[in-house]
């Protein structure tokens, strides 16, 4: 049977009284790339941040909702919400590296969770940038400032930096989005790669990316999760006319 590695139920997200999310239920499969798609707005990336508890740094926010991580409470009072994003990494639209060299952005999360010796550094290090496909650009420049190489690099560094702690999950919002068509290509070449060794998650405004990467796709609206679906049936016959509306183009 598929695992679900996260569960979501009754989502319910409030920016100070407003309420952005009504009641959202989405599971996710083990290994599975799922797209969230919708008009702006609709609520994908307010969703998205809810998984790893990005909005604990924002006082005016308030969940509510279960959130299930491997089977564990991910808004438990006692979770370590810095190991939690270890494990539910995140790569956002703009890269954003550090101003330190390309070998210290990678290290960085390594670090921070405790102390490891140089070797192992640098095998971490190569290997997620190895993983990231981007290790054979960078190799002999390992320790050039990451500013100094192209956006689209960088986006792959800012992948490789999340895969480093060795992450289930890779929440990605519009990691495509800012992109040259060349680089953004490179990152979903990367994404596909990835597929074997962890979960994916991404917001896309590109119903061309969702319908080539995604296994499964959640159309959102308004704050509500209008149809989720396997990816061909989600794109090819869907069941609700909204659905159909948005992925043809008509709004959004
Ligand atoms: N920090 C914030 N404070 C207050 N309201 C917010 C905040 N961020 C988002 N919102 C509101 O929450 C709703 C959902 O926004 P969200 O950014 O999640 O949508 P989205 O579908 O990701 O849009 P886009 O595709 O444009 O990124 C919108 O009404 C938005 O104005």
């Amino acid at each position: 049977m598929t695992q679900k590695i996260l569960t979501t139920e009754n989502v319910h997200l409030y920016y100070g009284k407003k309420e952005a999310l009504h009641g959202i239920n989405l599971d996710f499969n083990k290994n599975d790339i799922t797209a969230l798609i919708g008009p702006s707005g609709s609520g994908k990336s307010t969703y998205l941040r809810a998984l790893n508890r990005m909005h604990d740094l924002t006082d005016y926010v308030t969940v509510n909702g279960t959130f299930m991580f491997n089977g564990n409470d991910i808004y438990a009072p006692n979770t370590d919400t810095v190991a939690l994003r270890q494990k539910i990494g995140m790569v956002f639209q703009q890269p954003n590296p550090f101003p330190f060299s390309i070998y210290d952005n990678v290290a960085f999360g390594v670090r921070t969770a405790g102390k490891k010796s140089k070797a192992e550094l640098d095998e971490i290090v190569e290997k997620s940038l190895k993983q990231a496909a981007i290790w054979d650009e960078v190799k002999d420049n390992l320790h050039k400032s990451a500013l100094s190489i192209s956006g689209g690099q960088q986006q792959r560094v800012s992948i490789a930096r999340a895969l480093a702690t060795n992450p289930e999950i890779l929440l990605l919002d519009e990691p495509t989005a800012a992109l040259d068509p060349g680089s953004a290509s490179k990152v979903e070449n990367t994404m596909m790669q990835l597929r074997d060794q962890l979960t994916m998650i991404i917001v896309t405004h590109s119903m061309a990316q969702a319908s080539r990467i995604s296994d499964k796709t959640a159309f959102f609206m308004d704050g509500e999760l209008v149809e989720f679906n396997h990816t061909k049936k989600i794109f090819l016959d869907p069941d609700k006319q909204e659905t159909q509306d948005y992925i043809s183009g008509r709004f959004g």
